[in-house]
């Protein structure tokens, strides 16, 4: 089996015991991972521990949100090899989790991993965010948006928000920059109909990493108008 101490102690420290069930589905997702890694660009992170930290542990630390019950309908936006929805549904199966992006050699990955973990509600979607926010199977359907490393703030609630139910939320995995980020995004958040409502800083066990999760409030609709097509939620952001 491939090496996941440091993933199974430092979910330990985010207050996760994970079953031996968990421990072999989590080995075989790296497995893969490292192994299509070879063939295709997945990600730049290839070290058995340091996938444990930045792709494991930081995907798991969403369930610091508090909002992931287990039932959720969520969306995963630019989820590229997987992080966080595959952590995610592997932890929560009954979560119905749909993964989103625009590269779709990624998402041939991505149904590898699905077939060969046995993941049972969990589906992929090729296109571009701001697209499939249009398209009425998608819009305002999810109780959760969740994104990491896809764009800024700004940008990133026009592609998430959409998506989102009134009531429901958009969890904003992000890096040491997000104090800016939220100063440039405090108007497209308002326009998009969120609210942000609580920051959570995560220090990443066996690392000097903290990130944090932007929990944003769906509290009104999102206008008719918005996503914008054209590349313009990431060249003009609102
Ligand atoms: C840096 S990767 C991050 C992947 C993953 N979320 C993670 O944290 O490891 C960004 C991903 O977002 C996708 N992406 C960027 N903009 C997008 C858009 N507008 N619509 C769909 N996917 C997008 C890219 O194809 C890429 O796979």
């Amino acid at each position: 089996m491939t090496k996941m101490d440091v993933f199974i102690d430092g979910a330990k420290e985010l207050g996760l015991d994970l079953s031996d069930r968990e421990i072999e589905m989590f080995s075989d997702y790296k497995r893969l991972l490292k192994e299509w890694n070879e063939k295709i660009n997945i990600t730049a992170i290839t070290d058995d521990d340091e996938i444990d930290i930045k792709h494991f542990l930081d995907s798991v630390s969403v369930f610091k949100s508090g909002l992931i019950g287990g039932n959720e309908r969520i969306i995963d936006v630019g989820t590229g090899g997987g992080f966080p929805g595959i952590p995610v549904n592997i932890l929560k199966p009954d979560t119905e989790v749909v993964l989103l992006d625009g590269l779709n050699k990624r998402l041939k990955f991505l149904n590898e991993v699905i077939d060969t973990l046995g993941l049972k509600n969990i589906s992929t979607v090729h296109g571009r965010a701001e697209e499939l926010g249009r398209k009425k199977e998608y819009r305002e359907t999810f109780d959760i948006a969740v994104s990491r490393a896809v764009a800024s703030l700004n940008t990133l609630s026009e592609y998430c928000l959409p998506f989102v139910k009134v009531g429901g939320y958009f969890i904003a995995m992000k890096g040491p920059d997000v104090d800016e980020e939220i100063e440039q995004a405090e108007k497209a958040i308002e326009k998009l109909g969120g609210q942000i409502e609580k920051r959570i800083d995560i220090p990443l066990p066996s690392s000097d990493i903290v990130h944090n999760l932007l929990l944003i409030k769906k509290v009104k609709g999102t206008p008719s108008v918005y996503p914008r097509g054209g590349g313009n939620p990431k060249k003009k952001p609102l």
